[in-house]
């Protein structure tokens, strides 16, 4: 039996009596593992956010796509939000119907919109030309917009969405363009939407676009829905006590406003909201197996099999994801070191985290990235050629599942024509 090192305890019944050494020995290493409990809470939590009854929240399905969390999404009974042709199938194949997708795509092609359009799921655009192509595309069609409220958020820059400085949304001083566009194509506007950006842990930019919103909706009588968006932060740092986001604090406010809108508008719209990372990342850890220990310049590495081609976060954004380490046997020293953890990839940059303070772990240790369930598998790759990992599911009752077999060298050559 292994033994933990780290001070993380809120995961120490993650792998639910399962052994990672075990884990590793039979699926390989690296490896992406799941907790289904936790996926299943964080549904729950996200479905009983607000008391408003006509609520639909969708699962930002960008952040995990494997079709097994899908589908296990899906039973909870939330509905998706996709962004791509490939993420509508695969959203279809796991079971969602055209009715509880929609698609929101970002300087779309004619084909990925036909699509959509041709299995009958609702798009929304986000720019006056995009608008124009769709009216070409479905004449008399119904359709939502995306509308950048001009207040952003997001845990780097890279991921704020709404405001001066993104590609996303339609200017809402645009809006006598739109109303052309709508009339020239016969189009019924059913839905607008937002989406400020990626990860905040506090609300006030959320509570205030979505005031932003609510009221620029009102000169819209054609509505069903508005779309607030996603966003919502999970705490990285929990081995430095970070909070949680307030939920509760959260959706009492959110359904102050919503209650009030409803009233103004003279009918109960219904709300939606489109939450990615929330929902799949405390159930994801990513093992992988210390590989060495070296020090030079002053700096103690600790390499891994690792790299960026597994979990990309690190690197593209500086993201801090909380380390454990896990030892078969009592460890060389207990002394605890600040640690440059860092991957296997042909790169000085594919540094996992810089002084990490660790004890020192034995060649073969275990090491677990937590809450790498959102924005992890779907973002690795196979770069210098090493095969995409395996993903296990420890479902409820503590068994293992296979949810992705590890890749093959056959599969690094499947498409050559060779
Ligand atoms: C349109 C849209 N909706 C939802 C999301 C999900 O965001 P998050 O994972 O931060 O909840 C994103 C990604 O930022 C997005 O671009
Ligand atoms: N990939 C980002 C989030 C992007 C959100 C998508 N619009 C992350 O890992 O934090």
């Amino acid at each position: 039996m292994y033994t933990l090192h780290g001070i993380y305890t809120e995961n120490t019944s993650f792998f639910k009596g399962n052994d990672p050494f075990d884990l590793i020995t039979e699926y390989g290493s690296p490896l992406y593992v799941y907790n289904e409990e936790i996926l299943r809470t964080r549904c729950r939590e996200i479905k009983n956010l607000v008391t408003y009854e006509n609520f639909v929240p969708h699962y930002s399905i960008k952040s995990n796509t494997n079709i097994h969390l899908l589908k296990i999404v899906h039973e909870e009974g939330l509905h998706a939000d996709v962004m791509s042709p490939g993420e509508i199938y695969l959203a279809l194949e796991s079971g969602f119907t055209p009715e509880e997708l929609f698609y929101i795509p970002n300087n779309a092609t004619p084909c990925d919109m036909r699509y959509a359009i041709e299995r009958g799921i609702l798009t929304s655009v986000d720019s006056l030309s995009q608008l124009e192509m769709y009216g070409t595309l479905n004449p008399g069609g119904k359709v939502a917009i995306r509308f950048n409220p001009g207040i952003g958020a997001g845990h780097h820059e890279k991921v704020v969405t709404a405001g001066k400085k993104t590609k996303f949304g339609v200017n809402p001083e645009d809006i006598d363009k739109v109303n052309l566009l709508l009339e020239k194509y016969n189009l019924t506007l059913i839905g607008i939407n937002q989406h400020i950006g990626s990860l905040f842990m506090n609300a006030e930019p959320y509570i205030q676009s979505t005031s932003f919103i609510l009221e620029f909706a009102k000169q819209f009588d054609s509505l069903e829905f508005i779309d607030l968006g996603g966003g919502f932060g999970i705490p990285y740092h929990k081995q430095e006590g970070e909070a949680r986001l307030d939920m509760q604090a959260l959706g009492t406010k959110l359904d102050e406003v919503l209650h009030s809108f409803a009233t103004d508008y003279g009918k109960k719209i219904q709300f939606q909201i489109e939450p990615g990372r929330y929902i799949p990342c405390e159930s994801g850890i990513v093992l992988g197996t210390v590989t060495s220990l070296k020090s030079n310049g002053g700096i103690h590495y600790m390499g891994t099999d690792i790299g960026f081609n597994v979990l990309q976060r690190p690197i593209m954004y500086g993201s801090h994801h909380d380390i454990e380490l896990y030892s078969q046997d009592s460890l060389p020293s207990h002394t605890l070191t600040p640690f440059t953890v860092v991957g296997n990839i042909c790169e000085s940059g594919d540094i996992l985290a810089k002084d990490r303070v660790l004890p020192t772990p034995h060649i073969g240790d275990l090491i677990g990235i937590m809450d790498s369930g959102a924005y992890g598998f779907c973002m690795s790759s196979s770069y210098n050629q090493r095969p995409r990992c395996a993903e296990v599911l420890i479902e409820s009752t503590g068994a293992i599942r296979l949810i992705r077999k590890r890749e093959t060298f056959e599969d690094l050559i499947r498409n050559m024509l060779v």
